[in-house]
């Protein structure tokens, strides 16, 4: 049993740079947590001060009760799985599960139980004789996994475990993962930068950028309600668009966004948040997928403007749409048939839209 809590955790490395600033996070037991966020924002300096891989330079960080800031990594009951997988080239993928165990002196017939039963689940029992270069990516990574099941461990932590896979794999995997987790009741650490990984694979995922944990939520949470402009443009594809104007005309329960001759009547749930924002700058988002292609929209949704760009992208299209010289991008169905300059009317759904303060990013709505 793991619960992981990080209490105002700093990381500085020793040439000053400072990658983790204030970390506050309760991971519960058995919980699958997500560390999500651009190259660089601190997400596997997170992980490895979990693994004891990187000392913490302030703050407390506990398994369950016990502060561990200073255990040495063999002391702290977890199992990590690397990008690069790690695997050692001379030996069996057998002896590449059961290493781990053979170190702790484990006797012979109980890594043998032990490395089967992981093999059979991850199904790969097949390949126990086998080098790791005579497997492919897919399988190397199943073995990756197994070597860290066997183990037994109170929390599994994965360093982007699927980053070297194609895309097709990367998705049998990442359901192979969810069922880990269910079958192993286990508590995961997982970091990736991928938002689709995080969207299915998190109980709650933690944004993170330039070291500081911009929201922590369930997949839901994070992108229906981001709570910044950070946040709200990592997650979505294409990323949400963004519309500048001021808030006019609030009175409590009715309020008008207006960028020149662009109006909307925002819908009385939001005009209720704004209080009396009369003027304030705002920052209108709206996410690519909350358009609809008719004129029928309702009362003052409707956008119009011309179509810069078709990206056709299986199911749906992109549409690169020029809204007074601003580019916004839409994703809808791949029946609608445009041509380039078109002028099309799009209508916005309304009760979907993010509304955040043009200064600070923050959501003006939850
Ligand atoms: N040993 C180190 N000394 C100094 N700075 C470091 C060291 N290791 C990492 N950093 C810096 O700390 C920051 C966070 O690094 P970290 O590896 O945690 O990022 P990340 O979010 O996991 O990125 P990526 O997805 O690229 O792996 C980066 O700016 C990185 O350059």
């Amino acid at each position: 049993m793991a619960r992981i809590r990080f209490e105002h955790v700093e990381k500085k490395y020793s040439n000053g740079f400072h990658a983790v600033k204030d970390l506050n996070l309760d991971i519960q037991d058995k919980e699958f947590i997500v560390l999500l966020g651009p190259s660089g924002c601190g997400k596997s300096t997170t992980l490895n001060m979990i693994a004891g891989l990187e000392d913490i330079s302030d703050g407390a960080l506990r398994f369950d009760d016990e502060i561990v800031n200073f255990a040495p990594p063999h002391r702290r009951d977890v199992a990590m799985v690397f990008q690069s997988y790690a695997l050692y080239p001379h030996k069996s993928v057998f002896d590449n599960i059961g290493f781990g165990l053979k170190m702790r002196k484990v006797p012979r017939d109980e890594i043998e139980r032990r490395v089967r039963e992981a093999a059979g689940k991850l199904e790969i029992d097949h390949l126990l004789d086998r080098r790791p270069s005579q497997l492919s990516g897919g399988q190397r990574q199943r073995v990756a996994l197994g070597r860290a099941m066997v183990r037994e461990p109170a929390a599994f932590l994965m360093d982007e475990p699927l980053s070297n896979l194609d895309a097709a794999l990367r998705i049998s995997m990442r359901a192979e993962i969810k069922e880990l987790h269910r079958a192993m009741q286990t508590t995961f650490v997982y970091v990736t930068h991928d938002q689709a990984e995080a969207l299915t694979l998190a109980d709650r995922i933690v944004v993170m950028n330039d070291g500081v944990v911009q929201q922590i939520g369930t997949p839901d949470d994070i992108y229906e309600r981001p709570k910044n402009t950070f946040v709200a443009s990592f997650l979505g594809n294409p990323p949400i668009n963004y519309i500048d104007g001021q808030i006019e005309s609030t009175d409590g329960s009715t309020a008008r966004f207006r960028r020149g001759d662009l109006a909307f009547d925002l819908p009385a749930s939001i005009a209720a948040k704004l209080g009396s924002s009369h003027g304030r700058e705002v920052r209108l988002g709206i996410r690519a997928e909350d358009v609809d292609e008719t004129a029928a929209g309702a009362a003052g949704s409707v956008i119009r403007g011309k179509v810069n760009s078709i990206l056709p992208v299986g199911s749906d299209q992109f549409l690169g749409f020029d809204l007074a010289g601003q580019e916004l991008f839409f994703r809808v169905g791949k029946d609608l048939a445009h041509n380039l300059g078109d002028d099309v009317a799009l209508s916005v759904d309304l009760n979907r839209l993010h509304l955040f303060d043009k200064d600070s990013g923050e959501t003006l709505l939850w």
